[in-house]
This record gives structure tokens, sequence and C-alpha cells, in this order.
């Protein structure tokens, strides 16, 4: 478990004090893939070097398993670190070495005989997926191939948490698509924590089990994903929802619906889990008398299950309609229904 606490980084520059990480709190348990969001500046690649001490703090506490980072020697900092497997943005391969020789790197350093050292790269090498490509090197594979090697090379010491910077920010949607399945397939098979920050909720979406939302250098906002992406509360939080659900003016959208709609009602609702809204719909519209039209849908898989929102129109008797919506509401489904103007 990583349990921190009230931690701060200031960056005194010549012109002024910058304070990129701002008294923050968190608790990311063993064996989750927990994601960080936030725009450009928010301080989210600063908090996640201050976890391996690639940055010092300027206060707070960091502990990983019982262990205070913050106030380990050079000595105990280098070992703690082979616990903390990390991946960049730019994979930061060594380009004159092979994809074998990239992955053997931090076992030559932590000493493992040459044997021993063949047999682990073989391996990581297959659990990667680049079985056949290990005497390349960097510059002959695509990014997507390159970030396998980085992966491969961050799990080499058998790490029990993995830091991802932006690990797919420079790969296109369906090469991002493969890394992330992959670090899905590790985080289940080892065990592994998985810290990643990110810009793009469908990162968040596809992989991760919980969510922090950050701002300013603080978490403004945390969860598990699929109740962030139910019930976001903070503006910047719903726009990173609005990023999958691609519904930019949600705010508005219904009322403009509504001027549309003069009879009877609009309303929105909000899915989670297996229950698809095709079976509810049709539920609706034989259990009441009402006409039920979708008008706009969209349903997203996370890791947590299914999230989905639909707007409808709905025709019929007032009271009929009303009961036809706490019959809706009663499902566990979320459910606003546009004011009347
Ligand atoms: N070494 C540094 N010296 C001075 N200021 C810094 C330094 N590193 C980061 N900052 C400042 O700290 C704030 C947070 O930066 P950080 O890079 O952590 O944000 P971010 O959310 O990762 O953004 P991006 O995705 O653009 O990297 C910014 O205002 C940035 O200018």
């Amino acid at each position: 478990m990583i349990s921190i606490k009230g931690l701060s980084k200031v960056f005194k520059t010549k012109d002024q004090d910058v304070q990129a990480v701002d008294n923050l709190d968190a608790v990311i348990e063993s064996g989750e893939i927990f994601g960080v969001i936030g725009y450009s500046g928010a301080g989210k690649s600063t908090f996640i070097r201050l976890l391996n001490r690639l940055e010092d703090p300027s206060g707070g506490t960091i502990d990983i398993d019982n262990q205070e980072i913050s106030s380990l020697s050079k000595k105990e900092l280098r070992l703690a670190r082979q616990e903390m497997g990390m991946i960049f943005q730019h994979f930061n391969l060594l380009w004159s070495r092979t994809v074998e020789e990239n992955i053997a790197f931090p076992l030559e350093i932590a000493g493992m005989p040459k044997e021993e050292r063949k047999k682990r790269v073989d391996e990581l090498i297959e659990l990667v997926g680049l079985t056949g490509r290990g005497s390349s090197y960097p510059s002959q594979l695509s990014g997507g191939q390159k970030q396998r090697v980085g992966i491969a090379r961050s799990l080499a010491n058998r790490p029990k948490v993995l830091l991802c910077d932006e690990a797919t920010s420079a790969l296109d949607p369906e090469t991002t698509d493969s890394i992330l399945d992959l670090l899905v397939d590790i985080n289940a098979k080892l065990g592994l924590t998985i810290v990643l920050i990110t810009h793009e909720m469908h990162v968040i979406r596809k992989i991760c089990h919980r969510v922090a939302v950050m701002e300013g250098g603080r978490i403004v906002e945390e969860g598990d994903v699929l109740d962030v992406f139910l019930r976001p509360q903070e503006k910047v939080t719903k726009r990173f929802v609005d990023q999958v659900m691609g519904d930019p003016d949600r705010e508005d959208s219904l009322n403009l619906i509504k001027e549309k709609y003069p009879v009877g009602e609009v309303a929105q609702f909000h899915f989670v889990g297996e229950r698809t809204h095709q079976a509810l719909i049709s539920e609706v519209s034989r259990k009441f008398q009402v006409d039920v039209n979708v008008l706009h849908g969209k349903i997203t898989q996370t890791q947590k299950g299914a999230y989905g929102t639909l707007i409808v129109h709905l025709e019929g008797e007032k009271e009929e309609i009303d009961r036809a919506l706490e019959f809706v509401k009663e499902t566990s489904v979320e459910v606003e229904v546009a004011p009347n103007v």
C-alpha cells in the first residue's frame, strides 16, 4: 500500500516559487491500477517523480509498504527503487543497445549473473510479446514495440509498483490500446500495483480501477472510476468525462433538446454495471402507457463494468410518465429530467 500525506513540492526559480504539488493526500491500494488525470501544469509529472524520489519533496511523507521513501539514505533508496519500475512517454531506451541489452541493463546493475540474466530477459521478452525481436535495435522498432521494451525493462527486477508517466501519449490510438491491454494483463498476472498519470480520460476508462483528478497541485476529486463517470463533481472532472462520453455541452444540452420537444418529458439516464439500456427501455414501454424515443445514447466499458448515458423523450399522460421515471430510478439508474420551461 502507498500512503501519501501532506505531500508538497515547491520549485524555487529565479523569478518565483512554483507550488507544483500542494499538500496532497492519497492512498493507493496494493494491486490496483490508480490513475491520476489532469491538464498540463496540474502537477502530475512532479507527483509521480516524487513517488520514486526523482524529485525530493518540500514537505509531507510517502510510505510504500511501511517504508518512508522521503527519509531513505542514498543506498537505501537505490534498493527501494528496484521495487519500483517506471515507464516514460518517450521510452528512454539506450539507442546503442539491442532490445535484449536494454532489458538486461537493470539486471546488470543489480549484479545478476550472466546465465540467470539471459533466462530472465527471455522470459520478459515473451511476457511483453516481443519474441524474435531480441537482437533488434530501438531504431528498428515501432513506437508500440519500443514501449514494450520499456515495460520489459521496468519489470526486470520484479518491482511491486509500476509508475507510468504518460506512457501512451506518443502512440496512435490503436497502439495505445494494445499497450493498455498489456498493462492490464501484467497487473492481473503479476499482481503489480500500477500508478499512471495521463491527460486522457480514455486511458482512465480503459484500465484504471480508481482515479484522482489533479488541478493546481491538488487532488480535487477521487473515487472508483465508475462512480466518477456517473457522478463527476468538479467542473474539471466533468470535462474529462465528456472527453469519453462526447457531450461537451452536457449542462445545456438537455434544456436545448427539451425546447424541441415541448410535449412530454426529456430525461437523461446514466447507467452503470451490466444492465443494458435496450432491456430497460423495452421494459418501460411494456409496463407503462408511455412512448419512449431514444434521442442520443452512448455506452462505454471500464475495468469495473459498463457506463452509459441515454437521452430519451417520453410521451404520454403526465402521471404515467412520472411512474415510469420512478421505476427507472428504482433500477439504480441515475435519472436527470429536463426542467419544464
Ligand atoms: N524543474 C522545475 N522547475 C520549476 N518549475 C517546475 C519544474 N518542474 C515543473 N515545474 C512547474 O510545476 C508545475 C507542475 O508541472 P508538472 O510538469 O508537474 O505538471 P503536469 O501536470 O505533469 O503537466 P505536463 O503534462 O504538461 O507535464 C508547472 O507550473 C511547472 O511549470
